[in-house]
Order: C-alpha cells, then structure tokens, then sequence
C-alpha cells in the first residue's frame, strides 16, 4: 500500500440529538502517514465524530468511506480505537486484558504491549480497578497502539496522565505507528500533543473550520498552533 492514499473520506456527513446539530455537513480525507489532532471547544463534535468513525453512531446525511469501506465489523479490524471512557472489565487483571486483545485481534502486537508496560512500571498481575486514572488510561492506550492497525482513533487519551509518562506516551504513538497507518487524536492537550502533529483540525458548532497541515498554519499564523486555538476560541 503506497504512502499518502486516502484513508478515510468523510462525505457531506451530518449527525443531530433531536433538535441539536452535533455535526453539520463535515467533508475531510485522511492520507496515510499522518498524525492528526483533532481539536474544538467542549460540544464541537469530536467524540461524536470518532464514534461515526467506528460505527457506533450512524449519519444522518453522507458517508464515512475507511480504506474504501463503511464502518462495520470489516472495518474494526483495520481500526483500533481508544475510547473516552473505561472500556475494559474493571475486575480483570491486566494479563487477561492482554489475553483478551490477543484473542480479539490478528494484530496485536503482544511482546510490544508487554514491552511498553515494563517501561512504564505496571504491574501485570494488576486489576485494573486498582490502577490509578493515569495508569487505567496508560494501560488502555497501550493495547491500542499495540495493534498493527491501519487507522489509530484516539479520544483524549492523555487526559490523565502525568507530564512526564506523556511524553513517553507522544513518543511512543510517533514511533508505532507505519507509513501507511494514521492516528487520530482529540484531545485538549493542544501544546503537548502539538509537536507530534502534521495536521489539525479546528471543528467549532460541528462545523470544520479549519483542515491545515500544522507546520503550514504555523508559518501563515506565526503562531503556536495551541496559541492559534486558544485565540479563535477565546470566550
Ligand atoms: N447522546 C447525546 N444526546 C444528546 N446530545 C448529545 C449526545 N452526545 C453529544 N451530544 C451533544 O452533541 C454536541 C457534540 O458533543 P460531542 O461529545 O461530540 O462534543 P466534544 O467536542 O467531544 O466535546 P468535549 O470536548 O466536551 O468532549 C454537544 O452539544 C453535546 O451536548
């Protein structure tokens, strides 16, 4: 598969709750090979956006096209999402947490997954429910880059994790993921996670108001892209 084909086209797609507008008309491609940051005030769409990514809302107008398919359960093999809540059984141990990944997915990369939690001392033997929020979340983001996907959908993953581990944490998405896989990341975080980008996206009221390369909008703007966020969004 070639570098810079299109991953996932986003087309015409618009999502309501009732009367409220949550995503209006949203058009985006995706080439492979990128880091994204998905970024927008509280209430803008981004969650709402990732679950239409991963089928678990459906839109009311457009389609989603992942590597040329709609999302489905073809397309969960292919994406590996890291949601914004506990997806995991709270009473496993972190081992049967591997176990249930390496049954669930050809592409698991267990010695990998194995590798990362020695780096940052977790305890195998550990349940999950005795983890801190910080290491809950590092726990979950490990499985999930651990995977050997095509697209990398990530929903806060760095909320409550120390500054230190985060870094470790930007490192290792850098260095995970291939050529011909992206990564998604929503996330408030903007002058952590900023120096790993190579796009953003600004969505404000559902709306994508901006879809830049980040080195491009910082020469035009001359400004930090977390400096240009806070500025357009300023209350
Ligand atoms: N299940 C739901 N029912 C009704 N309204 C919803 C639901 N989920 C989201 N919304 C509304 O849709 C809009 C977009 O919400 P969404 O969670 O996608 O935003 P977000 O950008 O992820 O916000 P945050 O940064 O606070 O996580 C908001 O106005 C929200 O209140």
């Amino acid at each position: 598969m070639e570098k810079n084909f299109t991953l996932v086209e986003i087309q015409q797609v618009s999502k309501s709750y009732g009367g409220l507008v949550a995503l209006n008309n949203v058009n985006l491609k995706f080439s492979a090979g990128k880091i994204i940051g998905l970024l927008g005030p509280n209430g803008s769409g981004k969650t709402t956006l990732i679950k239409l990514l991963n089928g678990l809302l459906q839109p009311e107008y457009g389609q989603i096209l992942i590597n040329g398919r709609k999302p489905s359960p073809e397309t969960k093999q292919i994406v590996s999402y890291l949601p914004d809540t506990t997806y995991l059984d709270e009473h496993m141990r972190i081992s049967e947490a591997i176990d249930l990944f390496k049954d669930f997915y050809a592409d698991f990369d267990e010695a990998r997954a194995l590798h990362l939690l020695q780096d940052l001392n977790i305890e195998l033997n550990s349940r999950i429910k005795h983890l801190s929020k910080g290491n809950k979340e590092k726990v979950q983001l490990i499985l999930v880059m651990s995977r050997q996907a095509l697209l990398y959908v990530l929903d806060e993953p760095i909320g409550g994790v120390d500054p230190a581990a985060r870094d470790y944490i930007l490192r290792t998405i850098i260095t995970n993921y291939s050529p011909t896989s992206s990564v998604l990341i929503s996330t408030h975080l903007i002058s952590d996670v900023e120096q790993i980008l190579d796009e953003v996206i600004f969505l404000q009221y559902g709306n994508v108001i901006r879809h830049s390369d980040v080195d491009d909008l910082r020469i035009e703007s001359g400004e930090s892209i977390d400096e240009l966020f806070r500025r357009e969004f300023k209350a």
